[in-house]
Formats: structure tokens, sequence, C-alpha cells
């Protein structure tokens, strides 16, 4: 059952829910707030204070009628209209009393002391109305529907359906369906009749609160949505009639219906995105804790043209910076290092060049914050500076220029400046908003400046990550050491990855065994834009692969292996076997030069045969290059020969055996099998001309047994029989069976439904139907009906 909120109790009281948290608190029940569900005992607790004020309030009035006279004096102030009500009500009260006394006598008959004394308690509080539908009800009754029948008598006027939204959910609007089953209109025809007659009240079957929010996925049944909205499903299919859609209880329902279900009970409708595990997309984009952001130092990839000076920037950098103030320490190259300025880091990747950005980019790992363009100031733009410019752009990473070499004679940096601006890269001097910093990478000159810049646009662009969460971050660099196993340098980008972590790596996966840093340095934990190398992954990933890493193990174990057994999927389906059905196209598509054929044939007669009259086939200039020949059965190495040459195979009198034709199976090899070499020949030229026919297959699809035959003079014999198995259509093509021989094959002239003429009979299901051209058609005869489907070669 659902649970009350606090605000839902404090309405049914008519007081506030502050009141109700006031006076929770002086019984040491403590809600939070006004949404704070309520337990049964807090309830009966609250109940027992909030009924004993309003029974000092009306002390004053005679016991039998309080609540009557009560609501009477309220109703008094309230015009002529509550007036009325006010009459009914009391009338329907004073009957409630009277019937409620009686039933209570009836109760504590059955009740031990203690129930006893609660029912008295009961009898004790105003308005209280009494219930008579029998035991089913009675448990409830006590518990919980209570302060709404208390709410009902104390205020008639609170108005049936105030809140629309929730108004299904409200015991007073079900009156009406009750009595539709005959409960409430009957008692209240009785009461008409004879008012003075203790008449038990309508005892509505309280319903459980709607979900704020219905939450589904698509396909779901009326069945299953009954239960998340704690309604019967006969509710929602009359509901759904009302909107237009007719639906079964199991039906399934299509989202739009879901929603305007969801729409006609006033709650929120939301589908529930089914979160694939595997997808490492959803633990890069799951949501930000905010207040536990912390700065984290900017990732910075240096491009630039050939030759301009982009490794002797990194070099100069890491020996000047890397190995400052660590004595000894041997600065090694991991693919990405840390250096620091001004008490701040900077982490630079260490591969030069567009190429390893847009890979590890086309991968998912956009781990740049900021792009360093290198320009030699004596040779200016160049292509590949264009290129990674649009690199650059593409990424919508910020870029500085370092305008390299400017202690050469040649050097012009004012020409590198003019040239770039028509690539929209214009210095801040000339009223544009591009850093350029004029350098020289060899002689070290002005590279502090140039670090200020970087932690000028890093502090600009307010890089921050969480240190606390499970670490996320991409492979730099990957190897595989012949003694320490693969190898990965790592860039954490959230989170901190720590020794003994288990995590997964593009399709691999592993527990972190030792983590080192570009001095060599062992590392215990590793925080955001962190380069570290980490060994005990089970096998290398490549460069841009994305790193998670997951609390337990097995989590981590079943993430990695499916995330690998997708990649062999994808890898198997990506693989473009040639066969005889896509060799035109992939002709066409110049993938093929030559075709790449295996011939096994009996005997080395036929081989050769067969090879030279292979020989002379020309089409378009495309040659067959006989790679392998043999005599006798096509083997597994045959096939792994043919799989891995991309070669097309040809059986000549000879199969496969069972596990090559598994292999070929698998690795998608093309295994033409023949017995007349001209076949042989003209197949193969045939695909080379791109004119091969479909080969069609025969599949049996169902199966009818005559039960009765009637000859119609002019119009043949028509069977009227039973579908045993399968289906039968009006173009199937058909097959009489007489003790499991076949008397004839032909087509159906027609196919009838009792009188109409149908496309299909299903099994389980009379029919009616002419064989075209053949009337000798007798009871128990078997008709087998079959279609031609055309297969994959
Ligand atoms: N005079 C001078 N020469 C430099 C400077 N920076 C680099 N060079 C020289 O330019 C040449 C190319 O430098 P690299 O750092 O290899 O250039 P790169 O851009 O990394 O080249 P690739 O790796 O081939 O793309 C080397 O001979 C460097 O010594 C500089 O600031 N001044």
């Amino acid at each position: 059952m659902a649970k009350k909120r606090v605000y839902e109790y404090a309405k049914e009281k008519n007081i506030s829910s502050k009141d109700v948290i006031n006076e929770a608190k002086k019984m040491d029940i403590h809600f939070n707030t006004h949404m704070s569900a309520m337990e049964d005992n807090q309830i009966s607790a609250l109940n027992n204070v909030f009924s004993s004020n309003k029974q000092a309030e009306t002390k004053k009035v005679p016991e039998k009628n309080t609540s009557v006279s009560h609501q009477n004096e309220k109703q008094k102030n309230k015009g002529d209209h509550h007036i009325d009500n006010a009459k009914k009500q009391s009338r329907t009260n004073q009957s409630h009393q009277k019937g409620k006394a009686v039933n209570n006598e009836k109760k504590s008959t059955s009740t031990n002391g203690k129930n006893r004394q609660a029912q008295n308690h009961k009898q004790n509080q105003p308005n209280k109305q009494a219930d008579n539908n029998g035991s089913r009800t009675t448990k409830q009754q006590t518990k919980s529907t209570k302060p709404a029948r208390e709410k009902r008598s104390t205020d008639p006027t609170v108005s049936v359906g105030t809140d629309k939204k929730k108004a299904g959910n409200k015991p007073f609007r079900n009156r009406g369906s009750m009595g539709t089953h005959g409960g409430y209109n009957k008692r209240k025809k009785k009461g008409k009749k004879n008012e003075s007659r203790p008449v038990t009240p309508p005892v509505p079957r309280k319903q459980r609160e709607l979900p704020e929010t219905l939450v589904y996925s698509e396909g779901m049944t009326v069945a299953e949505i009954a239960k998340k909205l704690h309604r019967e499903p006969a509710e929602l299919i009359k509901k759904l009639f009302m909107i237009g859609v007719v639906a079964t209880q199991n039906q399934s329902l299509s989202k739009d219906a879901i929603e305007l279900l969801a729409a006609e009970y006033g709650i929120e409708s939301e589908e529930k995105v089914e979160v694939d595990i595997s997808d490492l997309d959803v633990y890069f984009n799951q949501e930000v804790d905010e207040s536990k952001l912390v700065e984290r130092p900017a990732v910075v990839t240096i491009m630039g043209h050939v030759d301009h000076g982009k490794t002797t920037l990194l070099d100069t950098l890491r020996n000047t910076k890397v190995s400052e103030g660590e004595a000894g320490g041997i600065t090694q190259h991991i693919g990405a290092y840390q250096i620091e300025k001004d008490g701040k880091k900077i982490t630079f990747l260490d591969t030069p060049g567009h190429a390893a950005f847009t890979t590890m980019r086309a991968r998912g790992a956009n781990v740049t914050d900021i792009a360093i363009i290198v320009v030699a100031a004596d040779d200016g733009v160049m292509p590949q500076t264009v290129e990674a410019i649009n690199h650059a752009k593409a990424a919508d990473v910020p870029i500085i220029v370092a305008v390299n070499k400017v202690d050469k004679p040649s050097a012009n940096p004012d020409r590198v400046m003019q040239e770039l601006t028509e690539y929209g890269l214009i210095p801040e001097a000339w009223g544009g908003d591009t850093i350029f910093v004029n350098i020289s990478a060899k002689f070290g000159q002005n590279l502090e400046e140039l670090l200020e810049m970087i932690l000028l646009v890093a502090e600009v662009q307010e890089l921050k990550a969480d240190p606390d969460r499970l670490a996320l971050g991409s492979v730099v660099e990957a190897r595989l050491d012949k003694s320490k196993g693969p190898i990965a340098t790592v860039l954490i980008q959230e989170g901190t990855l720590r020794v003994g972590d288990p995590v997964v790596v593009g399709t691999t996966h592993g527990r972190i065994r030792v983590m080192v840093n570009e001095k060599g340095r062992r590392l215990k934990t590793a925080g955001p834009s962190t380069p570290v190398e980490i060994t005990g992954l089970n096998t290398a990933p490549l460069a841009g692969d994305q790193l998670v890493a997951f609390e337990d193990e097995k989590t981590a174990r079943s993430v990695g292996e499916a995330r690998e057994k997708q990649a062999m999927a994808e890898q198997r389906t990506a693989t473009h076997r040639v066969t005889l059905d896509n060799l035109f196209s992939s002709l066409q598509e110049g993938e093929l030069k030559e075709v790449n054929v295996i011939i096994k044939a009996d005997v080395q007669g036929s081989v050769e045969a067969l090879a030279s009259s292979l020989n002379k086939i020309e089409v378009e200039g495309v040659r067959i290059k006989i790679i392998h020949t043999g005599v006798g059965a096509i083997n597994e190495s045959d096939v792994t020969l043919a799989a891995a040459s991309n070669a097309i195979m040809i059986g000549f009198n000879v199969r496969p055996t069972p596990q090559a034709k598994v292999q070929a199976d698998q690795n998608e090899v093309d295994i033409r099998l023949h017995r007349i070499i001209y076949n042989v020949i003209d197949e193969i030229e045939t695909a080379m001309k791109g004119m091969l026919d479909p080969e069609y297959e025969e599949k049996v699809i169902g199966q009818v047994v005559v039960r009765e035959t009637f000859t119609v003079s002019k119009v043949g014999t028509i069977a009227g029989g039973f579908v045993t198995d399968g289906v039968i259509r009006r173009n199937s093509g058909v097959r009489l069976i007489r003790d499991n021989i076949v008397i004839y094959e032909g087509e159906l002239a027609s196919l009838k439904r009792f009188k109409d003429d149908v496309k299909e009979v299903k099994n389980g299901f009379e029919c009616g139907l002419m064989i075209k051209d053949y009337n000798d058609i007798k009871v128990d005869d078997v008709i087998e009906a079959y279609e031609m489907v055309e297969i994959k070669r």
C-alpha cells in the first residue's frame, strides 16, 4: 500500500502540514517535510492527538449528534446551497450514527478487550461513521480510511474533485462507481424510503495513490500499466476506449496511447530509458555533482606543419620542466606529461600532429582543452597548418598560435599573423581574440610566456572535474610489453584512478596493477588530467579507447566481456568477403583487380583443366588468380586460406569436410560445388559480369489433410480440409500426397474459408480448396503447400 504523506494527512484532517509535523515532533516522530511518508503506527498516534483536539472543541454539544450539529453550525454560515447540502448530510449522518451503534455492538462481541477499547475510543470521536462492509474491509478501514471518512463528515462542502488530478483517488469520487455495482445506490434508495432505519454508509474501496509519474517503456501491456497505476485493468480499458484506443488487458500499448492515458489520470509520463551498461558513453554522460567539482589542469595538444618545431617544443618543455625539482627523475616517453607553472599544472599530450588528435577524437576521446598551433616564422602557414586549424576548430578547442623559430634571421612573425587572419585567427593586437606568442622552441625563448597564456586560456575555460567519483579516462597510447604485458597510457578525465581498481578499457578489461607517471615514479592514485601508464589489462587497448573504473570486478568483467563480444561481432560483419554474389559490385567499386580462386578437385586432371579454363576468362581486364589448388576434400586449411586471401572456393566433384563447412559458414567463405567444368566457368563469368540469377529453394510451409470432397459439375472437385501444420497460401505451390507418394504437383485454383476467398489459412483451421487442372482428390489425401524462397548464396 502506498504510504500516506504528511500533506495528505493534514489535508484530510483539515489542518496544516506544519501542525502535523509539530505535533509529531512532540511525540518524537520526525518528518522532514510535508512530503515525508507516514507509517501506520505514526498515523494512529497522530489520530489520537488530533481526534482528542476535536473532541475538546465539540465537548459542549450533545454527544449523539456532535458531527451533525457541528456541521450544521458551520453550514449555516455558508449560504442556502450549503444549507441544503448540510441537511442532506445531516440526514445521512443521523442514519450513519445509528448504523454505527449497531455495528459497533456487533463488533465488540467479536473483538478482544484491547480492540474493544479502541472501538470505544473511536465511538467517542466526532463524525465517526460506521462501516458495515463485512470482514473483508474491516482491517483496511480501521487503519487508513478513518481520516478520509472524518474529513468527509466534518466538512461536507469539501467538494468532490477539488483536486481533479487526484480525484480518482478520493473515496468520495468512488461512490459513483460503487453505485454502479449496487452498493451505494441501493442503500441510498433504502434511506429515502425509510430514513429512520439504520443505513450502513458506503465504504469506498480505498484506492492506492496514483504515482506522480508513470514510468513506462514502450510496448507495455494494459495490465502492466494498470499495476503501475494501482488501478484495475478494466478501468484503464474504459479510459482508453474514451480516448479512442480499443485494447484488451494483454495488449501492448503504443507510446502515444500510454502518454494519453497518463494525461487522462492527470499525471506525468516518462519513458524509461534502458541503460546499456556496456555502452561506456553512458558513464561519461552521467550527471555531475556541481558541488564536488574542483579545478583541474588543462590538457594541451601541439599541432602544426611538418618541421615547424612541434617535437622540439614538446622536448624542450619536458626537459626543462618535467625534471625540474625532481632530482634523479628520469623522464620517459609515455605519451603525455605534466609540467608545473606558477603552482599550476599543465598536461601536454606528447604525440604531436593532428593525426593522433583526430584519431582520438574519432574514437570518442575529446581530451584536449587547448590546441597550440606551431607555425615556423621562417616558413609561414603551410597545408598542415591549415589542417591543424580546421581540426581544432572542428573539435571546438581554443587555439593558441606559437610562432616558432623567431631566433632565425629569416623569421617573419608578422607575415605568419597576416596569413593566419585568412583562417579566422586574428591576433589580439589587431583587434581579434587569438593569442599569438613568438617563441624559439630550440632555445627555450618565451616559453614561460607561452605557458602563462595556456594558464590564462585554461582559467577562462574554468576546467573542472570531480575527483571523488570512479575514474573515467582515455587511452593516449598503448602497447604490448614482452615482460609487463599490455601497457596503456591513460589520461584521467574524471574521478580518481587507484591501484587495484577494476576497469574496462575499450573492449578489454582488467584490474590496475601498477601505475607510473612520466618520471617513472609509481603512483597509488591519479586524479583528473593526470596521465599515467597502467598495467593489468588483459589485452592492449587502442589510442582513444575510453577507460571506466568500476566498483567491483564482477561488473567490470561482465561489461568488458560484453564489449569484447560486440566488437568481435562488428568486426565479423565488417570484413567484406568476396562471394560470387558481391563479386560484381566489388569489382565495380575497384576493390578488386584480381579474383582469388582456390580449386579443389577429385583428380589432378580436373584441377588442371579447371585452372586453365578459369585463367582464360576475360572480363573487363579483371584477372582470375588461382592461389591454391589441390586434390581431395575441402578441408579447414583451405577455408582458412580462402578467408585470409578473400578467395572463392571451388569444389569440383568434392565436398567440404563437416568441420570445413562449419568454418566456411562462420568465416562466410563462398564455396561453390560443381560436377561440370562448363558450369564452373559459366558461373564465375556471369558473376564477374554481374549477371548471376538469384537461386531459389523450395520451402514447405504447411500441410492440409483432406476430410471431404465435393464434385461440382463444370467446376471440378472441391476438397474440404483441415490445416494440420503451418499455413497454406493462395499463391503457394501444392503437392498432392497419397500414401506418402507424390501424386500430383501444381498450383491452387482457389482457397476459401467458408464462402470467402482468403489469402491464407493457418494451422488448426478448416478450408476449402481446389487444385488447378486436377480433380482426383480423395479423402485422407495430404496436400503439401510450398513456396520458392530466394537463398543467399
Ligand atoms: N632555429 C630554430 N630551429 C628550430 C626551432 N624549433 C625547431 N627547430 C628545428 O626545426 C627542425 C624540425 O623540428 P621538429 O621539432 O622535429 O619539428 P616537428 O614539427 O616536430 O616535425 P615533425 O615531427 O616531422 O612533424 C629541427 O631541426 C629543429 O632543430 C627553433 O625554435 N629555432
